[in-house]
Protein backbone atom coordinates (compact mmCIF):
# COMPACT_ATOMS: atom_id res chain seq x y z
CA UNK A 1 0.00 0.00 0.00
CA UNK A 2 1.14 3.55 -0.80
CA UNK A 3 2.88 4.90 2.36
CA UNK A 4 0.80 8.12 2.16
CA UNK A 5 -2.40 6.16 2.64
CA UNK A 6 -3.78 5.73 6.16
CA UNK A 7 -6.92 3.72 5.39
CA UNK A 8 -8.06 1.82 2.35
CA UNK A 9 -11.45 0.12 2.06
CA UNK A 10 -11.81 -2.42 -0.72
CA UNK A 11 -15.32 -3.75 -1.19
CA UNK A 12 -15.66 -3.79 2.61
CA UNK A 13 -18.97 -5.05 3.98
CA UNK A 14 -20.23 -5.93 7.44
CA UNK A 15 -23.15 -8.29 7.92
CA UNK A 16 -25.36 -8.45 11.01
CA UNK A 17 -28.29 -10.66 11.80
CA UNK A 18 -31.61 -9.50 13.23
CA UNK A 19 -33.75 -11.98 15.14
CA UNK A 20 -37.30 -12.63 14.02
CA UNK A 21 -40.17 -11.36 16.17
CA UNK A 22 -40.90 -14.84 17.50
CA UNK A 23 -38.20 -17.24 18.69
CA UNK A 24 -39.19 -19.75 15.99
CA UNK A 25 -38.81 -17.15 13.21
CA UNK A 26 -35.59 -17.23 11.25
CA UNK A 27 -33.38 -14.16 11.51
CA UNK A 28 -32.69 -11.69 8.72
CA UNK A 29 -29.15 -11.05 7.58
CA UNK A 30 -28.43 -7.56 6.39
CA UNK A 31 -25.55 -5.34 5.43
CA UNK A 32 -24.67 -2.88 8.19
CA UNK A 33 -22.07 -1.68 5.67
CA UNK A 34 -22.13 -2.59 2.01
CA UNK A 35 -19.30 -2.58 -0.53
CA UNK A 36 -17.35 0.40 0.78
CA UNK A 37 -14.51 1.60 -1.40
CA UNK A 38 -12.44 4.60 -0.37
CA UNK A 39 -8.97 5.82 0.50
CA UNK A 40 -8.05 8.16 3.36
CA UNK A 41 -4.70 9.92 3.04
CA UNK A 42 -2.32 10.21 6.01
CA UNK A 43 -2.98 13.47 7.83
CA UNK A 44 -6.52 13.75 6.46
CA UNK A 45 -9.27 14.78 8.88
CA UNK A 46 -12.48 13.09 7.79
CA UNK A 47 -15.95 13.79 9.16
CA UNK A 48 -18.33 10.84 8.96
CA UNK A 49 -21.96 11.80 8.45
CA UNK A 50 -25.11 9.73 8.21
CA UNK A 51 -28.56 9.48 9.75
CA UNK A 52 -29.30 7.09 12.65
CA UNK A 53 -28.46 3.47 11.89
CA UNK A 54 -26.56 4.27 8.70
CA UNK A 55 -23.44 2.35 9.77
CA UNK A 56 -21.09 4.99 11.21
CA UNK A 57 -20.30 3.20 14.49
CA UNK A 58 -19.92 -0.11 12.67
CA UNK A 59 -17.29 1.56 10.56
CA UNK A 60 -15.57 3.00 13.65
CA UNK A 61 -15.17 -0.43 15.29
CA UNK A 62 -13.82 -1.94 12.07
CA UNK A 63 -11.33 0.93 11.73
CA UNK A 64 -10.29 0.42 15.36
CA UNK A 65 -9.63 -3.28 14.70
CA UNK A 66 -12.36 -4.42 17.13
CA UNK A 67 -13.97 -6.47 14.35
CA UNK A 68 -13.25 -7.29 10.72
CA UNK A 69 -15.38 -6.79 7.64
CA UNK A 70 -17.26 -9.97 6.60
CA UNK A 71 -16.52 -9.28 2.95
CA UNK A 72 -13.70 -7.30 1.37
CA UNK A 73 -10.98 -5.51 3.32
CA UNK A 74 -10.40 -2.45 5.46
CA UNK A 75 -6.65 -1.87 5.59
CA UNK A 76 -5.44 0.48 8.33
CA UNK A 77 -1.87 1.70 8.08
CA UNK A 78 -0.81 2.87 11.56
CA UNK A 79 -1.70 2.53 15.24
CA UNK A 80 -5.28 3.49 15.93
CA UNK A 81 -7.35 4.48 18.96
CA UNK A 82 -11.11 4.66 19.22
CA UNK A 83 -12.85 7.10 21.52
CA UNK A 84 -16.54 6.29 21.76
CA UNK A 85 -19.26 6.44 24.36
CA UNK A 86 -18.70 3.46 26.69
CA UNK A 87 -16.41 1.62 24.31
CA UNK A 88 -13.29 -0.02 25.58
CA UNK A 89 -13.82 0.65 29.27
CA UNK A 90 -14.27 -2.24 31.67
CA UNK A 91 -17.14 -1.22 33.95
CA UNK A 92 -15.97 -3.32 36.92
CA UNK A 93 -12.44 -1.90 37.00
CA UNK A 94 -11.40 1.52 38.28
CA UNK A 95 -10.19 4.22 35.93
CA UNK A 96 -6.57 3.50 36.89
CA UNK A 97 -7.04 -0.25 36.41
CA UNK A 98 -8.55 0.44 33.00
CA UNK A 99 -5.39 2.31 32.03
CA UNK A 100 -3.24 -0.60 33.26
CA UNK A 101 -5.41 -3.12 31.39
CA UNK A 102 -5.32 -1.17 28.13
CA UNK A 103 -1.55 -0.70 28.47
CA UNK A 104 -1.02 -4.41 29.18
CA UNK A 105 -3.19 -5.41 26.21
CA UNK A 106 -1.11 -3.18 23.97
CA UNK A 107 2.11 -4.60 25.42
CA UNK A 108 3.31 -1.23 26.77
CA UNK A 109 6.13 -0.92 29.32
CA UNK A 110 5.37 0.00 32.96
CA UNK A 111 7.13 3.33 32.37
CA UNK A 112 4.90 4.15 29.42
CA UNK A 113 1.82 3.13 31.40
CA UNK A 114 2.86 5.40 34.30
CA UNK A 115 3.27 8.26 31.82
CA UNK A 116 -0.20 7.59 30.44
CA UNK A 117 -1.60 7.57 34.00
CA UNK A 118 -0.14 11.01 34.64
CA UNK A 119 -1.48 12.26 31.32
CA UNK A 120 -4.96 10.96 32.14
CA UNK A 121 -4.90 12.56 35.62
CA UNK A 122 -4.01 15.91 34.00
CA UNK A 123 -6.40 15.74 31.05
CA UNK A 124 -9.50 13.99 32.38
CA UNK A 125 -9.85 16.13 35.51
CA UNK A 126 -12.00 13.59 37.32
CA UNK A 127 -9.89 13.56 40.49
CA UNK A 128 -10.37 10.66 42.90
CA UNK A 129 -12.99 9.09 40.65
CA UNK A 130 -10.00 7.51 38.90
CA UNK A 131 -9.92 5.11 41.86
CA UNK A 132 -13.62 4.21 41.60
CA UNK A 133 -15.07 1.48 39.35
CA UNK A 134 -16.14 2.91 36.00
CA UNK A 135 -19.72 1.69 36.56
CA UNK A 136 -20.03 4.49 39.13
CA UNK A 137 -19.10 7.18 36.57
CA UNK A 138 -21.53 9.49 34.84
CA UNK A 139 -21.57 9.27 31.02
CA UNK A 140 -19.58 12.52 30.93
CA UNK A 141 -16.90 11.06 33.23
CA UNK A 142 -16.64 7.93 31.08
CA UNK A 143 -16.20 10.12 28.06
CA UNK A 144 -13.46 12.10 29.84
CA UNK A 145 -11.61 8.95 30.85
CA UNK A 146 -11.99 7.30 27.44
CA UNK A 147 -10.86 10.40 25.61
CA UNK A 148 -7.89 10.99 27.93
CA UNK A 149 -6.63 7.38 27.75
CA UNK A 150 -6.79 7.27 23.97
CA UNK A 151 -5.21 10.66 23.61
CA UNK A 152 -2.29 9.68 25.86
CA UNK A 153 -1.70 6.56 23.77
CA UNK A 154 -0.60 8.99 21.04
CA UNK A 155 -2.11 7.00 18.14
CA UNK A 156 -1.36 7.71 14.47
CA UNK A 157 -5.04 7.42 13.62
CA UNK A 158 -7.60 8.78 16.07
CA UNK A 159 -11.22 7.69 15.66
CA UNK A 160 -13.70 9.79 17.63
CA UNK A 161 -17.24 8.39 17.59
CA UNK A 162 -19.81 10.78 19.10
CA UNK A 163 -17.55 11.07 22.15
CA UNK A 164 -17.99 14.83 22.38
CA UNK A 165 -21.77 14.65 22.48
CA UNK A 166 -21.87 13.62 26.15
CA UNK A 167 -20.57 15.59 29.08
CA UNK A 168 -20.12 19.28 29.45
CA UNK A 169 -19.40 21.81 26.74
CA UNK A 170 -16.14 22.90 28.42
CA UNK A 171 -14.65 19.43 28.14
CA UNK A 172 -15.87 19.01 24.56
CA UNK A 173 -14.13 22.30 23.69
CA UNK A 174 -10.93 21.09 25.40
CA UNK A 175 -11.07 17.83 23.41
CA UNK A 176 -11.60 19.74 20.17
CA UNK A 177 -8.59 21.94 20.98
CA UNK A 178 -6.50 18.82 21.61
CA UNK A 179 -7.75 17.28 18.38
CA UNK A 180 -6.73 20.44 16.53
CA UNK A 181 -3.21 19.99 17.96
CA UNK A 182 -3.20 16.40 16.70
CA UNK A 183 -4.45 17.60 13.31
CA UNK A 184 -1.64 20.16 13.15
CA UNK A 185 0.85 17.42 14.01
CA UNK A 186 -0.34 15.61 10.88
CA UNK A 187 -2.32 12.81 12.54
CA UNK A 188 -5.16 11.18 10.68
CA UNK A 189 -8.50 11.80 12.39
CA UNK A 190 -11.87 10.17 11.75
CA UNK A 191 -14.55 12.26 13.39
CA UNK A 192 -18.06 10.86 13.69
CA UNK A 193 -20.61 13.38 14.80
CA UNK A 194 -24.20 14.47 14.32
CA UNK A 195 -23.02 18.03 14.93
CA UNK A 196 -22.70 19.31 11.38
CA UNK A 197 -21.18 22.62 12.46
CA UNK A 198 -18.39 20.87 14.38
CA UNK A 199 -17.71 18.58 11.42
CA UNK A 200 -17.65 21.55 9.01
CA UNK A 201 -15.31 23.56 11.25
CA UNK A 202 -12.92 20.77 12.05
CA UNK A 203 -12.62 18.43 9.07
CA UNK A 204 -10.97 18.66 5.62
CA UNK A 205 -13.25 16.14 3.97
CA UNK A 206 -16.53 14.43 4.75
CA UNK A 207 -17.84 10.96 4.09
CA UNK A 208 -21.61 10.49 4.01
CA UNK A 209 -22.79 6.97 4.71
CA UNK A 210 -26.48 6.27 4.23
CA UNK A 211 -28.21 2.91 4.55
CA UNK A 212 -24.83 1.19 4.93
CA UNK A 213 -23.56 2.54 1.62
CA UNK A 214 -21.08 5.26 0.80
CA UNK A 215 -23.15 8.04 -0.68
CA UNK A 216 -20.56 10.80 -1.00
CA UNK A 217 -16.95 11.44 -0.04
CA UNK A 218 -15.08 14.63 -0.79
CA UNK A 219 -14.93 18.35 -0.14
CA UNK A 220 -16.20 19.17 3.35
CA UNK A 221 -18.57 21.98 2.37
CA UNK A 222 -20.07 20.22 -0.64
CA UNK A 223 -20.78 16.99 1.23
CA UNK A 224 -22.08 18.81 4.32
CA UNK A 225 -24.41 20.95 2.16
CA UNK A 226 -25.90 17.93 0.41
CA UNK A 227 -26.21 16.00 3.67
CA UNK A 228 -27.97 18.97 5.30
CA UNK A 229 -30.38 19.13 2.34
CA UNK A 230 -31.16 15.42 2.79
CA UNK A 231 -31.72 15.83 6.56
CA UNK A 232 -34.07 18.78 5.87
CA UNK A 233 -35.93 16.73 3.28
CA UNK A 234 -36.23 13.76 5.67
CA UNK A 235 -37.35 15.93 8.59
CA UNK A 236 -40.02 17.47 6.37
CA UNK A 237 -41.64 14.07 5.70
CA UNK A 238 -44.72 12.88 7.58
CA UNK A 239 -44.34 10.02 10.06
CA UNK A 240 -45.69 7.54 7.49
CA UNK A 241 -43.37 8.81 4.75
CA UNK A 242 -40.37 8.61 7.10
CA UNK A 243 -41.15 4.98 7.83
CA UNK A 244 -41.46 4.26 4.11
CA UNK A 245 -38.06 5.89 3.50
CA UNK A 246 -36.47 3.84 6.32
CA UNK A 247 -38.06 0.61 5.00
CA UNK A 248 -36.85 1.36 1.48
CA UNK A 249 -33.30 1.85 2.74
CA UNK A 250 -33.46 -1.26 4.90
CA UNK A 251 -34.83 -3.43 2.07
CA UNK A 252 -31.75 -2.56 0.00
CA UNK A 253 -29.53 -3.91 2.81
CA UNK A 254 -31.24 -7.28 3.28
CA UNK A 255 -29.34 -10.28 2.00
CA UNK A 256 -31.73 -12.17 -0.21
CA UNK A 257 -32.06 -15.85 0.53
CA UNK A 258 -34.94 -17.74 -1.00
CA UNK A 259 -34.91 -20.28 1.85
CA UNK A 260 -35.86 -17.66 4.40
CA UNK A 261 -39.59 -17.43 4.71
CA UNK A 262 -39.19 -14.69 7.31
CA UNK A 263 -37.44 -12.60 4.67
CA UNK A 264 -40.36 -13.02 2.30
CA UNK A 265 -42.57 -11.77 5.10
CA UNK A 266 -40.31 -8.73 5.56
CA UNK A 267 -40.54 -7.89 1.85
CA UNK A 268 -44.28 -8.46 1.85
CA UNK A 269 -44.63 -6.22 4.90
CA UNK A 270 -42.57 -3.48 3.26
CA UNK A 271 -44.47 -3.79 -0.04
CA UNK A 272 -47.82 -3.58 1.71
CA UNK A 273 -47.03 -0.16 3.25
N1 LIG B 1 -24.33 -6.03 17.05
C1 LIG B 1 -25.30 -5.79 16.18
N2 LIG B 1 -26.14 -6.77 15.78
C2 LIG B 1 -27.12 -6.54 14.87
N3 LIG B 1 -27.34 -5.33 14.30
C3 LIG B 1 -26.53 -4.32 14.67
C4 LIG B 1 -25.48 -4.48 15.62
N4 LIG B 1 -24.86 -3.28 15.79
C5 LIG B 1 -25.49 -2.41 14.97
N5 LIG B 1 -26.48 -3.02 14.31
C6 LIG B 1 -27.35 -2.44 13.28
O1 LIG B 1 -26.50 -2.05 12.19
C7 LIG B 1 -26.95 -0.84 11.61
C8 LIG B 1 -25.83 0.19 11.68
O2 LIG B 1 -25.65 0.54 13.06
P1 LIG B 1 -24.58 1.64 13.52
O3 LIG B 1 -24.58 1.66 15.01
O4 LIG B 1 -23.29 1.39 12.83
O5 LIG B 1 -25.24 2.97 12.94
P2 LIG B 1 -24.86 4.51 13.26
O6 LIG B 1 -24.79 5.20 11.93
O7 LIG B 1 -23.66 4.58 14.12
O8 LIG B 1 -26.16 4.98 14.04
P3 LIG B 1 -26.39 6.16 15.11
O9 LIG B 1 -26.17 7.46 14.41
O10 LIG B 1 -27.82 5.96 15.48
O11 LIG B 1 -25.45 5.92 16.26
C9 LIG B 1 -28.21 -0.44 12.38
O12 LIG B 1 -29.33 -0.93 11.66
C10 LIG B 1 -28.07 -1.17 13.70
O13 LIG B 1 -29.34 -1.47 14.24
Amino acid sequence: MDSNIAIEARHASKIYELRGKEKKDEGVKFYALKDLNFTVQKGEVVGILGTNGSGKSTMSIILAGICDPDEGEMIVNGSQALVAINTGLNQQLTGMENIELKGALLGLSKRRIDKIKQGVIDFAEIGDFLYQPVKKYSSGMKSRLGFAINLCLDPEIMIVDEALSVGDKGFAAKCLEKMKELRDQGKTIIFISHNLKQVRDFCDTAMWIEGGMLREYGDIDEVCDRYAEYVDYYNGLSGKEKKKERDRKFARRIIKNSKRSFLDKVFAAIRSR
